[in-house]
């Protein structure tokens, strides 16, 4: 039986092996979960709500253990674990009351001889991919909407983290959701993202992860017009206005840029700092990454974890040394603590200035906490550097000016938008991305829709 070896990103150790699941066992899951969406769609909307909030619960009640174990397969710090898991049943709650308030509405007809009614019914299977950055969030943010729509539900998460979704996997069982109507397995993503696709049992595929790996499973989806949600890549501008609270902006750049290590969809991954504050900015930023402490996340002082992986160690050391040989300036960090033989990766946190957009840094995810600063004359220019990328997830300005505010709102074509803002998450706002960032929206009573056919009855013959 050939198994996924879950390591640990901070010491490179062994922390449990996990069976790959067979091509067999994936299509007898998507069979299972196929045939159970006759029976769970007729389950009443309160009763889903209901199984839903036992789940929470249960997951609360095993908050720690499910914290360490996401830390010791992500590396993030013990304390954003703990916070991830809060964030992971926020979407459940969430969706356990929107699961009772999917309403129809009836349509006033042409003649009196007819009566138009608009309902709403479950896609049907619903299968995910999910990445290992947010190994509880990413899921609870399929599996609840779908759950609370009258779906049956199959996950596949990321092969450096299905210990996380495994475990929350078996307490919705604990708690009375029945197998079929939530599974999970296991495997290399392009082979089971294949069965997936090619199966006529899945209605919908709901992705999060690289804008590439999202194409794919598009393109693979259009043979059976499968529905699609894809939560994908970003490149997240961070713009500072000479008017800004420049103490709020700095606190705020530190939250966007170094949570889990950079690791995150949303993170700043270029600063636009307007040239008149540029120095003072800088100054102030140097002083607080210098606080930051690098470290195994299970140590309690720990606030910056390793990166994932040599690939995305690589991929990060690359961007500094291209930002560098092409005359950026390393205001602080560029210190590495890695060992590929034993498996751990640590880039300390790093700043770099003078930075310019034929830099690399300035056009791919860096996915690392990696922080690099250039600046701009007015708004006007500044939103055209923060537009200039395929990507369209999330975009930050800090501005106290409402005129300033209202403009940049209006012209970043960017899904989510923080002003004077660096943490907008939260389960009852539609997270998503526009251009390559991603199609539909999870999160808000958005977030039920992409899980929801729409039908309407016309009755003739009064
Ligand atoms: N928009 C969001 O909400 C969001 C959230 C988290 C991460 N992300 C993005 O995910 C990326 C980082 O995560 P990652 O490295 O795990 O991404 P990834 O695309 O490499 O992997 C994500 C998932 O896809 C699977 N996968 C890999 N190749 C596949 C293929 N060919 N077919 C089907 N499935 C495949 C993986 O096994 C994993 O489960 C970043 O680009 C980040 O921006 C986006
Ligand atoms: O990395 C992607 C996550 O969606 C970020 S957040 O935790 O939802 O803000």
């Amino acid at each position: 039986m050939s198994t996924i070896k879950v390591t640990n990103p901070a010491t490179g150790e062994l922390v449990q092996e996990v069976p790959v699941s067979t091509e067999e066992e994936v299509q007898e899951a998507l069979q299972k979960g196929y045939e159970y969406f006759q029976t769970w769609k007729q389950v009443n909307a309160h009763e889903r709500s209901s199984l839903l909030k036992a789940w929470s619960a249960r997951i609360q009640e095993e908050k720690e253990g499910i914290a360490k174990v996401m830390t010791l397969e992500s590396g993030k710090p013990l304390k954003e674990s703990l916070g991830e898991v809060d964030y992971a049943t926020s979407y459940i709650d969430w969706y356990a009351e929107e699961a009772k308030r999917i309403y129809g509405r009836t349509i006033p007809a042409h003649t009196e001889a007819k009566r138009i009614i608009v309902s709403h019914q479950p896609v049907g299977l619903v299968a995910a991919i999910t990445p290992w950055n947010f190994p509880a969030a990413m899921m609870t943010r399929k599996a609840a909407p779908a759950l609370a729509a009258g779906c049956t539900f199959i996950v596949k998460p990321a092969e450096e983290t299905p210990l996380t979704t495994i475990r929350l996997v078996e307490l919705a069982h604990e708690v009375g959701i029945p197998e079929a109507a939530a599974q999970c397995v296991n495997g290399q993503g392009k082979k089971i993202g294949k069965l997936f696709t090619d199966s006529d049992y899945v209605r919908k595929i709901t992705f999060t992860g690289s804008t590439p790996v999202g194409k794919q499973l598009m393109k693979n989806s259009a043979d059976t017009v499968k529905h699609v949600s894809m939560e994908l890549g970003g490149h997240a501008p961070f713009i500072v206005a000479a008017d800004a609270d420049l103490d709020l902006a700095v606190q705020h750049v530190m939250a966007a840029k170094f949570r889990n290590a950079g690791q995150t969809c949303i993170c700043a991954n270029r600063v636009l700092v307007q040239e008149s504050l540029a120095d003072k900015f800088i100054h102030k930023v140097k002083e607080e990454v210098a606080t930051l402490r690098v470290g195994n996340g299970l140590e309690k002082e720990t606030q910056i974890g390793p990166v994932i992986n040599g690939k995305s160690f690589d991929k990060i050391v690359n961007q500094i040394q291209d930002a560098t040989e092409k005359g950026a300036q390393v205001v602080c960090g560029k210190e590495f603590n890695a060992n590929p033989n034993q498996g751990y990766f640590f880039i300390h946190p790093t700043v770099l200035m003078n930075v310019s957009e034929e830099m690399t840094i300035m056009k791919e995810e860096t996915f690392g906490p990696v922080l690099p600063i250039t600046t701009f004359t007015n708004v006007e220019e500044a939103v055209q550097i923060a537009n200039s990328t395929p990507f369209g997830l999330a975009a930050y300005y800090f501005t106290n000016d409402y005129r300033v505010g209202t403009y940049l709102h209006d012209q970043l074509d960017f899904g989510i938008v923080g002003w004077n803002d660096g943490a907008p998450s939260a389960a009852h706002a539609p997270f998503g991305g526009m251009k390559e960032s991603g199609l539909g929206r999870e999160g808000g009573i958005e977030g039920l829709d992409p899980y929801l056919e729409t039908k309407y009855l016309s009755i003739g013959g009064f």
